[in-house]
């Protein structure tokens, strides 16, 4: 969005801002506190990875030029790895033995599992108590997403063996980071809470080589987050600004939503991105693009009103055109393989239809005859709104076939439904729609014969995470 050319000048002066302080914050207090000493100095073969931690402040100085050379100075320092110990495979063979460190990252863990309400208010105490500077960063009503954070982090925590998994998670975390002003000066802030947190509630299982274990698990961590942010850093924005072109009520609870991004916005038909309205600062919801790439760049979306859903009420009661709304990055691979012809067996329930549209367009974009066999499920049949648009396209391809599937929960009709057709032994499935829904329609598609490998849907725990 063109509104956004200013967005060196607000990192530079956030830099600065920040960096004075971290500067004061480290000097006047850090050491008093008694903080767990996080890693800031090159330490054997962590060097790497904590000498781009110290790094972090090196960065966040109040003069661009120093900020770059600090930056080169880092790129330049010798590559080690930034991993913690690593889980190993036992002389005998089998399952991959857990590594010491995850070892006692999982007792601290289980430790804390029933007191994690407790531990997570105290982090968050910490935090804005320590560095009131990044409470503005956060919505106003911790409420909802208040553990979001810290649920991230202990995550990838519980998977530090498993670089396949953390890795592209981390890297995800870090980029959609961004969109919060997020930098990596933050970084030691959050690691020193997260440790004050754990020592505090994980009192049995705690020591110095439990601490020593999360430091390095938590570098490891946020040196990954750094990196994909940096890198996204220089091909993309933090966020896009888009105005409303189009409002469009279908029901009185349903949108449809036609935005203009103030920039080219790249995505694949499939994915979703994250908005944010000008009702609920720094609230932000995932919506799937509800249509393939268009060539005059707009977007369009399908929100539902959701009972006590801010974002949701916003974009369906309030939202008119010439309102600008803010959008993260393009994020989800429930997108089409383009290498196969393989036919595509689509389950839409609800609002979950918006991306199979965009799916559909993307197939007939690409001049392909496979077949599209698309279940459209709702509760009623005024919730089918989008049944005409379908309909239209199916009439319009041959190779698309669609079918309404009204009823309350999709989890009855559904097998019933796609049982009358297939067989689908040779097809792919696309799965979009409440979070319940995918769940039992996932193990529903299994049942019929088609393997976990070609099933596809968005990650169930977003969705979760993100009602309203
Ligand atoms: N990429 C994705 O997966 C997308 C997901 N969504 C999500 O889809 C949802 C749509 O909400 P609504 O339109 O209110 O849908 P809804 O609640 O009216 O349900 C839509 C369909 O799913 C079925 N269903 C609902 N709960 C079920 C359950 N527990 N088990 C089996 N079937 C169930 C219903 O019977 C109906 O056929 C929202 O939660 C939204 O976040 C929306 C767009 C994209």
């Amino acid at each position: 969005m063109s509104m956004r050319g200013g967005t060196c000048a607000r990192h530079t002066s956030y830099w600065g801002w920040h960096a004075r302080e971290l500067r004061h914050l480290k000097g006047k207090e850090g050491s008093k506190r008694g903080i767990p000493a996080f890693p800031r100095r090159p330490l054997g073969r962590l060097a790497r990875c904590e000498t781009r931690n110290h790094g972090f402040e090196a960065v966040a100085c109040a003069d661009p030029t120093e900020m770059l050379e600090a930056r080169h100075r880092m790129d330049a320092a010798p590559t080690r790895s930034a991993r913690p110990r690593t889980g190993r495979i036992p002389p005998q063979g089998g399952e991959l033995e857990p590594s010491p460190d995850a070892l006692l990252i999982h007792r601290t863990l289980a430790e804390i599992g029933p007191v994690a309400d407790k531990m997570t208010s105290y982090f968050y105490a910490l935090v804005f108590t320590r560095h009131p500077e990044v409470r503005s960063m956060f919505p106003p009503a911790m409420d909802m997403q208040r553990d979001r954070l810290l649920k991230a982090l202990l995550t990838a925590a519980e998977h530090i063996d498993d670089p396949d998994v953390l890795v592209p998670y981390l890297r995800r975390l870090g980029s959609g980071h961004r969109k919060y002003g997020t930098m990596a000066g933050h970084y030691p802030v959050v690691g020193e809470a997260l440790i004050s947190a754990l020592a505090r509630y994980a009192q049995l299982t705690w020591g110095p080589e439990p601490q020593a274990a999360w430091v390095r698990a938590y570098t490891a961590i946020s040196q990954i987050m750094i990196d994909a942010a940096a890198e996204e850093e220089r091909t993309s924005p933090p966020w896009w600004h888009a105005e409303v072109v189009s409002h469009d009520l279908r029901t009185p609870d349903i949108a449809v939503l036609t935005v203009r991004p103030d920039q080219p916005y790249p995505f694949v038909a499939g994915q979703y991105t994250s908005m944010e309205t000008p009702w609920w600062p720094r609230v932000w919801r995932h919506y799937s693009f509800a249509s393939a790439p268009r060539a005059d760049g707009l977007l369009s979306f399908h929100v539902k009103a959701v009972p006590a859903g801010w974002v949701s009420n916003a974009l369906v009661r309030h939202a008119r055109p010439g309102d600008v709304l803010r959008l993260g990055p393009p994020a989800g691979s429930m997108v089409v393989d383009h290498s196969t012809d393989n036919g595509m067996l689509c389950l839409g329930g609800g609002t979950g239809i918006a991306p199979i549209k965009a799916l559909i367009e993307d197939v007939a974009e690409h001049g392909e005859r496979r077949p599209v066999e698309v279940f459209f499920g709702a509760r009623c049949d005024n919730d089918l709104y989008d049944k005409d648009t379908l309909l239209g396209l199916q009439r319009s391809h041959p190779w698309l076939s669609v079918r309404p599937v009204v009823g309350e929960g999709l989890a009855g009709q559904l097998p019933q439904a796609v049982g009358e057709h297939g067989p689908w032994s040779s097809y792919d499935a696309f799965i979009s729609g409440p979070s319940a829904m995918i769940r039992s329609g996932v193990d529903a598609l299994k049942r019929i014969g088609i393997p976990g490998d070609r099933i596809r849907h968005d990650a169930v725990e977003e969705l979760e995470a993100v009602g309203g």
